[in-house]
């Protein structure tokens, strides 16, 4: 049930390309495709703008939106292995170019980029990688005196792969300096090297099941995780194709996103608002749970979907449009979860473009933000109650800084202390304080492939007056 994303800072996402020379080349196939990927990603490292809204089958990049469905899917592919694999191909190409590029060579670089992330990373045939992307160079009047040095390095790229991966072998490479000082700083130098390595691999495919799991995963060919959630091996195709999708008998959920909404342990007839409920994963697990939902969301088109997912999984909740600082419930409730916007570096497996779109200064925004949520939260929960806090964030300044500065000011609440046994297999999530903080290192399998899961983190609050 991951959202599309929008556009932090929205740019021209349908503008017209205004240095396209359409005699320079005939619609060759293959290279809309190529020049849609070259095209978003500068959208995303130049203007910071999300994946997910570029690729949004309706409201995308306008050179997205003329794609057939394969070729989209192909886009795809080449954004977000251009992105996880950044710095590798950034350092590849500076390896085999014989001075620098130059500086205003934006247009240049992202045509490099996408072209080696076909021949380094992706099932695509070299020849046809390289020929396209000298191609786009050359309908191009800001990068056609470079078409033979595209061809030169590409083809190099080609010849010299497994010397070049081999002596590019860096996770570091792959995270952008300013997201490595704050991994560093929060997890220590190991476990920032092993989570920027896990963000090198794009996240298996979870799922929640609305009733017995065991079920699912047999129905799918995945297999069970300690907690509950159903991990498939992977695959082609559209999810809303796979067995019991129709029915209703399941939803898409990371293995950690599905953790802050069990905190409440027995859910059974007590009333709970989900307050930042879109698009609606968490209000699914409490509602299956035997919940009284109220589903609580600022965005009115992000609650249609929440409507839309419920209504598939034959679930019921009462649905609220509004701010949550505007709430104002006749009672207060049993139960409140917060599953406050955050920056996303949880997810960076699936949204390889949140390292290219946060910053260190959207993250001191968004702590705000969710500093302020909590307070409202704070408000409609009922002495006794249970107030569990969460986000997709591995910074501890939207996490453990929030929440303690929230104690601080509140007397009236105490947390709740996270034990082992309610993560079952993840006791290395749960911190001596309590704190329910997952990465993307963690939960180790069989392979890196089917390891990991997203990075959250959780605190669980009970209000004692
Ligand atoms: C991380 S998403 C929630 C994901 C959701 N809990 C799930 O599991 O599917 C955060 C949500 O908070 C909502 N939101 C942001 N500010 C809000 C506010 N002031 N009041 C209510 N909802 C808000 C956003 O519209 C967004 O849907």
């Amino acid at each position: 049930m991951e959202p599309p994303r929008t556009s932090r800072r929205s740019g021209p996402a349908g503008s017209k390309p205004r240095h396209h020379r359409p005699d320079a080349e005939p619609d060759r196939p293959g290279l809309a495709a190529r020049r849609a990927a070259t095209r978003l990603l500068a959208a995303v490292v130049d203007t910071q703008t999300s994946a997910d809204g570029l690729t949004d089958r309706r409201h995308g990049h306008a050179d997205f939106l003329k794609l057939d469905a394969r070729d989209q899917g192909l886009v795809k592919a080449i954004l977000l292995t251009s992105l996880r694999h950044r710095g590798t191909i950034s350092a590849i190409v500076e390896a085999c170019l014989e001075r620098p590029l130059p500086g205003k060579a934006a247009s240049l670089r992202h045509i490099l980029h996408t072209g080696a992330a076909q021949v380094l990373f992706l099932d695509v045939p070299d020849s046809a990688a390289v020929d396209l992307a000298v191609a786009q160079a050359a309908s191009d009047s800001r990068t056609e005196r470079f078409a033979s040095l595209v061809n030169a390095i590409l083809r190099r790229i080609g010849r010299e792969k497994e010397a070049l991966l081999g002596r590019f072998d860096d996770p570091e490479l792959d995270c952008p300096p300013w997201l490595f000082r704050r991994l560093v700083a929060d997890h220590g130098e190991t476990n920032a090297l092993a989570i920027a390595q896990m963000h090198r691999l794009p996240a298996p495919l979870d799922v929640t099941a609305k009733g017995d799991p065991q079920g699912v995963a047999e129905a799918l060919g995945g297999t069970v995780l300690p907690f509950g959630t159903v991990r498939l091996a992977g695959g082609e195709g559209a999810v809303s194709e796979l067995p019991g999708f129709g029915e209703g008998d399941w939803w898409v959920q990371d293995a950690a996103a599905s953790l802050p909404a069990r905190l409440f342990g027995d859910i059974r007839d007590k009333r709970v608002v989900d307050a930042c409920a879109a698009p609606g994963g968490k209000t699914a697990q409490l509602a299956a749970a035997g919940a009284r939902v109220t589903a609580l969301d600022i965005s009115a088109s992000r609650m249609r979907r929440l409507r839309e997912n419920l209504g598939r999984l034959g679930l019921e909740a009462e649905f609220v449009v509004t701010d949550l600082g505007a709430f104002t419930p006749p009672e207060p409730f049993d139960a409140v979860l917060l599953d406050a916007p955050c920056s996303s570096t949880g997810t960076i497996r699936r949204h390889p473009d949140v390292a290219y779109t946060k910053d260190a200064a959207e993250i001191a925004k968004l702590a705000q933000v969710q500093a302020r949520l909590l307070r409202e939260a704070a408000v409609i929960v009922k002495p006794g109650g249970l107030l569990v806090f969460s986000n997709c964030s591995l910074d501890r300044e939207e996490g453990e800084d929030v929440v303690a500065a929230f104690l601080a000011d509140h007397a009236e609440f105490a947390l709740d202390p996270v034990r082992a046994e309610e993560v079952p297999g993840l006791a290395e999530a749960v911190s001596p304080e309590g704190y329910l903080r997952t990465t993307p290192a963690m939960l180790v399998r069989d392979t890196p492939e089917s390891s990991g899961l997203d990075g959250f983190f959780a605190a669980r609050l009970r209000r004692t007056v």
